[in-house]
């Protein structure tokens, strides 16, 4: 009788090498491979890979920072790479190259001893059967980027650091000095600026900050952020100086009622509510308005929340409306540095489109004698300027209401001709490249006659 057949036992899965510091770097090289692949902000990708990798915090935190570090300088990062590769990237290497950019940003970016960054590079590209075949050409060109290093530093250009075509798109709308004062401005780590309830110049020496011309509090550092003094009191919030500005130009007065459309995480909608108006805030994203809620919360503010298309939502007309519209984002680049390299240009053509849907229903929303504030955090005039003009074509029943320097500020580079808000990343010198500049916003302060 033939024996019954066995099916051969599974190979002994390897056991990871477990060398410190190579968890970091596996998740570093995975967070870069799959924001580049899938197109998915680096934020919530961290958040689902950090949290299925079960590391400890400082190794999670020093992925992070790789990676992050990895998006703001890649364009530099790909070039030296490339110019030490003789015969180009190899084929078919599986990790071969996230594991390299990985291991150059440390080398070149970060405060990682040479040896640590190339060792754990190498190993990790054993891991995979199709990188480990280029083991001694990753040998060789890490060891060439931590010997050429300080050439290499010298000759960066941060415009690189953007896809040509938003680097072209830069030039055209800015002219070439102010892209390549952008493309400088993105590749330092942006500062950590709060949004008070009150008292700023108090919060500012408690926390070792500076008051901003325009009212936020801009701290010198950035560590243990909800351990300061203030976060679990509620008395302040984290919010990019610029994006700041819009929920101030609608000047909301209490007891008025108030739309914020596109309200979540809530940055805007806790200054309208901390100005004593009856918030509504609407969002169509449910997991989005639960953090509106928990930040809501956390400061003791209260708002009517509403999970709504708000292309489509329909309301008794509010006394002002606030439009944050999705965007490409591009005025985040120094803040989200993979934004860069997450977005397309067709992604911006769609947008334009939401964009002028969403302010024609907020049109609706506005009462006669409203006011409509729309913004958003691109750099493209195209979701922006050209938005508006085609806006006010289509309804001539709105009219602009210039904006002031002294609304915001002082800042009058600020101010287009005609009182839009245009702020640029490399703008507000501070006391350092690090402590200044602000995201790249546009605003525009609408009055329904
Ligand atoms: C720029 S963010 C808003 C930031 C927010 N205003 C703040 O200050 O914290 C854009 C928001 O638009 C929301 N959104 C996108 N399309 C939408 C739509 N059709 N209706 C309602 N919300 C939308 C997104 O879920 C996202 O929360």
């Amino acid at each position: 009788m033939a024996r019954p057949e066995t099916a051969a036992p599974p190979p002994e899965a390897k056991p990871l090498d477990d060398a410190p510091g190579l968890a970091a770097r596996r998740l570093a090289a995975e967070l870069i491979d799959e924001v580049l692949r899938a197109g998915t902000a680096l934020d919530e990708t961290y958040e689902r890979l950090a949290a299925a990798a079960q590391l400890e915090p400082a190794d999670a935190g020093l992925a992070r920072a790789i990676a992050t570090v990895a998006f703001r300088r890649l364009g530099s990062i790909r070039h030296a790479i490339d110019a030490r590769l003789e015969r180009g990237s190899p084929r078919n290497s599986g990790p071969f190259e996230p594991i390299m950019v990985a291991a150059a940003a440390q080398l070149l970016f970060l405060d990682v001893p040479d040896h640590a960054a190339v060792d754990l590079a190498i190993r990790h590209l054993h891991e995979d059967a199709r990188s480990s075949r280029y083991v001694s050409l990753g040998n060789a060109v890490l060891r060439r980027l931590a010997r050429e290093r300080d050439a290499i530093l010298a000759a960066l250009d941060p415009l690189i650091d953007a896809p040509e075509w938003l680097g072209e798109r830069w030039i055209r709308h800015y002219g070439a000095e102010t892209a390549a004062a952008i493309a400088l401005a993105h590749a330092q780590e942006p500062p950590l600026d709060l949004t008070v309830k009150a008292d700023a110049a108090g919060w500012a020496e408690k926390l070792d900050g500076i008051v901003l011309p325009t009212g936020s509090v801009r701290l010198r550092g950035r560590e243990g952020l909800t351990t300061l003094p203030g976060f679990a009191e509620g008395e302040w919030w984290v919010q990019d100086a610029a994006a700041a500005l819009p929920a101030l130009l609608l000047g909301a007065r209490p007891g008025e009622r108030i739309a914020d459309l596109c309200a979540a995480p809530g940055g805007k909608t806790a200054q309208l509510v901390a100005a004593g108006a009856e918030v509504t805030a609407v969002d169509r994203s449910g997991p989005r308005l639960r953090r509106l809620a928990a930040n809501l919360e956390r400061l003791g503010q209260k708002a009517e929340i509403v999970t709504a298309d708000a292309a489509r939502y329909e309301a008794e007309p509010f006394d002002g409306v606030l439009l944050d519209a999705p965007c490409s984002a591009t005025g985040t680049i120094r803040r989200h540095p993979d934004v860069a390299w997450t977005k397309r240009p067709e992604d911006i053509a769609k947008l334009t489109a939401l964009q002028a849907r969403l302010l024609d229903q907020a049109a609706k929303l506005t009462r006669p004698g409203g006011r409509l504030v729309y913004c958003t955090c691109s750099l493209e005039p195209q979701e922006d300027e050209a938005q508006i003009a085609a806006f006010l074509e289509r309804q001539p029943g709105f009219a602009r209401k210039p904006i002031e320097p002294a609304e915001i500020g002082g800042i009058a580079e600020a101010l287009t001709p005609l009182g839009e808000l245009r702020t640029l990343p490399h703008q507000l010198a501070g006391e350092t490249p690090r402590l200044s500049g602000w995201a790249g916003f546009y605003a525009c302060r609408l009055i329904r006659l």
